[in-house]
């Protein structure tokens, strides 16, 4: 049985499985007849997985596992490894879920905590060289990533279509000209030629997942469909005006490519809400924690002190993110749930108070 599990483990490497995760499923209570499969597809109650066979199944959750998963208010996203297996009606089921390596998360508009994607190895960035430019959007993709601790690459697409993409590739590492462990590199690709698969080797050995993020019309599914040399995933056109794109990719999905790599295309996220706290946004904004003991006050806001070592250094647009993010999380401490609690204790409160009034009162 355990020469059968390590064969089968050995097999699932090139669907991403490295040592550490390995050792996570190795670690699980293996249910009889399951297999360590990958998720490439979560539906509304079924999940595409992805096994050795490398033949794709549709899968449903075991009661116990969506029980103790909506306990903990989490469920399955794409990339997570799951143990799965048929009954005897030939029905798939997972069964159990491996830990995971990493994830990337945010708040839903409700302000609930989502996940977007598990185990990944790198976050490519990815901005069009049109409209789409947004240095203050890229700073809260690094935010993202660095707060879940995956590397990250910024991709500038279409670079076919912008007559000056060394200025622009310079801009954005003038923005990040402070930051010690900000993203790996910065490229430009024309997404939709072979040539942006060879830009991005480095990342792409046998293995590796990678997960594409980006606004709707940035150029993911283009880029997702050259990495895999395949036409996987559906593209669309973006307005003329202000190269935003139609919101055509609505689901995360993973896809192998020749390479060996597993890439993740995802929807383009309407407006990013961050899940992450005060002290998450400083390590993201190393490039700010690290010159403020220099600054002349020791709780410089770096704003319109004197002898503020962090203006002084860094571009104007990359402070006015980390003020911005920062007034954000303030008001966002609180997720909607809570400030409803919040309310309707003060509401009681002021009812037990005037209660206590009128009866001192005698009334
Ligand atoms: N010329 C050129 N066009 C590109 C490039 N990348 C993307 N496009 C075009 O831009 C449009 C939007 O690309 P998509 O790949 O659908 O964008 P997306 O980021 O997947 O968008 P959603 O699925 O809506 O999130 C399509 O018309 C693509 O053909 C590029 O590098 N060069
Ligand atoms: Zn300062």
């Amino acid at each position: 049985m355990l020469e059968a599990t390590q064969q089968h483990l050995t097999l699932l490497q090139t669907l991403g499985l490295n040592h550490s995760l390995r050792s996570h499923l190795a670690g699980l209570d293996w249910p009889a007849n399951t297999d360590a499969m990958r998720v490439v597809e979560v539906q509304r109650d079924r999940v595409q997985l992805l096994g050795a066979h490398q033949r794709a199944c549709s899968a449903r959750i075991a009661a116990e596992l969506q029980q103790a998963l909506r306990d903990e208010g989490q469920s399955l996203a794409v990339g997570d490894w799951v143990l799965a297996g048929p009954d005897a009606f030939g029905e798939h089921w997972v069964r159990a879920q491996a830990p995971r390596l990493n994830a990337l998360t945010r708040r839903n508009p409700e302000g609930l905590r989502q996940t977007l994607v598990a185990n990944v190895d790198t976050a490519l960035l990815v901005m069009g060289l049109d409209h789409d430019f947004n240095l203050a959007r890229l700073d809260r993709y690094l935010v993202l990533t660095h707060a879940a601790g995956i590397a990250s690459v910024v991709v500038l697409s279409k670079a076919d279509r912008c007559a000056q993409v060394q200025a622009r590739l310079a801009e954005v590492q003038a923005h990040l000209r402070a930051c010690r462990e900000g993203p790996q590199a910065v490229l430009a690709v024309n997404g939709t030629q072979a040539s942006a698969r060879e830009s991005l080797w480095p990342w792409l050995g046998a293995g590796q997942t990678l997960v594409l993020l980006g606004s709707s019309g940035a150029g993911k599914s283009t880029l997702t469909n050259s990495l895999c040399d395949a036409h996987l995933q559906g593209t669309g056109s973006v307005r003329e005006d202000d190269s935003r794109g139609r919101h055509t990719t609505s689901v995360r999905s993973l896809h192998r490519a020749p390479c060996g790599a597993c890439i993740i295309d995802t929807p383009g996220l309407r407006g990013l809400q961050l899940d992450v706290n005060q002290q998450e946004l400083a390590e993201a904004f190393d490039d700010i924690s690290g010159l403020a003991p220099q600054c002349r006050f020791r709780n410089c806001s770096h704003q319109d002190e004197p002898g503020c070592a962090v203006r002084d250094a860094l571009s104007a647009a990359r402070l006015k993110s980390y003020h911005k993010l920062q007034r954000e999380l303030g008001r966002e401490q609180r997720t909607p749930l809570q400030r409803q609690a919040q309310l309707s204790e003060w509401k009681s409160r002021s009812r037990e108070a005037r209660i206590r009034i009128r009866a001192k009162s005698g009334g």
